[in-house]
């Protein structure tokens, strides 16, 4: 989905409509206009952890990592490049890391809470979303 063109954005806001995602942040990733902060805050999406609701990360420019956990706890590796939309369901494990070219810059859109709210493992393991979404898996195995 091409950023750089007026109907992606049309077809994200009726997304956003229709799904209920009512809030959204944008982050600007790279070490050189970060500066000091770019350590602690790349740290805080390296560690694995879940979101209480689906969430979308939407990559307007850069590119980066995405890890998620599969159905046997073992990691996919999703590269994402300008035009690339990410559902992260909620409950499910994932990590976020940058590549050499160390710039990236996403929309993030949110269903029910304003902000970026990880819950970390192990801790996240007993938290009524992650068991909630083990179960929803089982179903479908
Ligand atoms: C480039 S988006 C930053 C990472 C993030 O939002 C996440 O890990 O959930």
């Amino acid at each position: 989905m091409d950023p750089d063109k007026a109907e992606t954005w049309d077809k994200i806001k009726k997304l956003r409509e229709e799904k209920g995602y009512c809030y959204e942040d944008e982050v600007t990733l790279s070490k050189k206009t970060l500066g000091d902060k770019y350590e602690p805050l790349l740290e805080t999406f390296y560690k694995e952890h879940i979101h209480e609701n689906d969430e979308i990360r939407y990559v307007q420019d850069g590119s980066g990592y995405f890890d998620i956990r599969d159905k046997n706890d073992q990691w996919i590796r999703l590269e994402v490049t300008k035009g690339c939309m990410l559902i992260e369901p909620a409950g499910l494990y994932h990590r976020f890391s940058m590549d050499s070219k160390d710039y990236i810059k996403a929309g993030r859109f949110f269903i029910g809470v304003s902000v970026w709210t990880p819950h970390y493992r192990p801790q996240a393991e007993t938290h009524p979303t992650r068991v909630a979404y083990l179960k929803s898996q089982q179903k479908q195995a």
